[in-house]
């Protein structure tokens, strides 16, 4: 090639990117943080919320409350949207109201909860607490003190409380639900968020009923809703005209067939965005939607693959160089010997068979791969073992992984399947 072809390419890549920047006006506006000024289909949420916490504005404890609903049906921003709201009239009656969000799925121990409550007052306080190495109880003490400083309300927001329960127990919320009898001057009251309906069942009856005082459901979108709530975006987040027609209807329904998730529409919506953006494409269409599709499962499947144990990675790892040799599909035996050989490369104490049968069930549920049972006659039953990823990606993840880096390098002797 010479130079004045590169020339015309580069031209070319320069047109087709500048028109590229035409299709979104604010793409932040489709993103999980940014929070609507509106929130369509959540009207009766918000004033069923809004009477529960009305009491604050007259110097009354509100009651501490349960929201719950599958994920991406709004419980996050509608209590923000709501907290927020109050804290706003609040000061305009002179009432003091702090509002503490905690995400639990990072915050997850009674310790952390507790440390995050302390440090949210340090510029008022002066007082910080480490995240670890105090004795729980003196951190409570704290906690306490710095909010009984003063006459004061303060909402506590635990976000996927599940988890905190899960990992470490319903001790914190046992606390946090009763603490105002040990306050004098401020008031706390507790909003716990979850998407997991069977969360309630792990807590201890005396907490199920202080933090579920109040509770508010959120039930799915369907699809009209969740297109309205995609128009409503749409129009901050697209230059006029950019979006195909059936494009807002086809995310709602994908979203829809899900589980109602709003999450999930509004990322099909930016991807489809994104990806006629990269094509150069000056109109968003449904091709883009279903490329979309693609590429956030695709994204998904990573994640999972990234967080699997190192075992089920070897695992799958031994699956990836029988592929790679053209021995799929294989059978559990196949797939073990293979394994059994890179543990040993690895150093690595290899699992029974047994156990890699169970692991390779778990990869078949999470949809990394497909291991179906077939007869074989009289030679009983056995799995035929196939994958759902292509090598090239599993080994694209892999390759971040420390533990697993030295086998990258090794392939299958192609007959006696023996590593080289
Ligand atoms: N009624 C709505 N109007 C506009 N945007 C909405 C609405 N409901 C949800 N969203 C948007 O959908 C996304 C997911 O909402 P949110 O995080 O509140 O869900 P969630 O129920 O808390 O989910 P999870 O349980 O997974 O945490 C956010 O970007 C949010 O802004």
């Amino acid at each position: 090639m010479n130079e004045g072809e590169h020339q015309i390419k580069l031209d070319e890549l320069f047109e087709k990117l500048l028109r590229a920047r035409k299709i979104f006006k604010n793409k932040d506006v489709l993103r999980h943080s940014y929070t609507p000024k509106d929130l369509p289909h959540r009207h009766e949420q918000i004033e069923t919320l809004a009477q529960i916490l009305v009491p604050v504005l007259r110097g009354e404890t509100p009651s501490n409350i349960f929201v719950y609903g599958k994920t991406g049906t709004g419980k996050t921003v509608t209590v923000k949207f709501v907290t927020e709201e109050l804290k706003r009239i609040s000061e305009k009656y002179n009432i003091p109201v702090d509002v503490i969000y905690i995400n639990c799925e990072i915050v997850d121990t009674h310790y952390r909860v507790l440390a995050n409550i302390v440090n949210y007052f340090k510029d008022e306080t002066g007082i910080e607490v480490p995240m670890v190495g105090w004795p729980t109880d003196e951190v409570y003490a704290k906690l306490k003190q710095v909010i009984d400083m003063k006459e004061r309300f303060v909402i506590i927001v635990l976000d996927e409380i599940d988890k905190l329960v899960k990992k470490s127990g319903d001790e914190v919320l046992y606390s946090l639900t009763r603490i105002n009898t040990e306050l004098k001057r401020a008031k706390v009251s507790v909003i716990g968020i979850s998407n997991d309906l069977k969360f309630k069942e792990y807590l201890d009856p005396r907490v199920l009923s202080s933090l579920s005082e109040e509770e508010v459901v959120f039930p799915p979108y369907d699809a009209n809703q969740l297109r309205d709530i995609l128009t409503q975006r749409a129009e901050e987040a697209f230059y006029p005209g950019v979006l195909d027609e059936g494009v807002i209807p086809l995310c709602a329904a994908l979203a829809a067939r899900e589980h109602g998730d709003a999450r999930k529409a509004l990322d099909l919506l930016r991807v489809a965005g994104e990806i006629a953006e990269r094509e150069g494409a000056s109109k968003v269409t449904e091709k883009h939607v279903w490329k979309a599709q693609e590429k956030i499962e695709q994204d998904m499947m990573e994640e999972v693959i990234k967080t699997l144990p190192l075992q089920s990675k070897v695992l799958l790892y031994a699956i990836v160089l029988l592929d790679e040799n053209g021995d799929l599909p294989a059978n559990t035996g196949d797939v073990y010997a293979v394994y059994r050989e890179l543990c040993e490369y690895i150093d690595l104490e290899p699992l029974t068979q047994r156990r890699i049968s169970d692991l390779i069930n778990e990869l078949d549920m999470l949809g990394i791969i497909n291991a179906k049972v077939v007869s074989k006659g009289r030679y009983g039953r056995t799995k035929e073992i196939r994958l759902n990823v292509t090598s090239y990606k599993i080994r694209n993840v892999l390759r971040y992984d420390y533990s697993i880096q030295p086998l990258l390098t090794i392939s299958l002797k192609s007959e006696q399947r023996r590593l080289i």
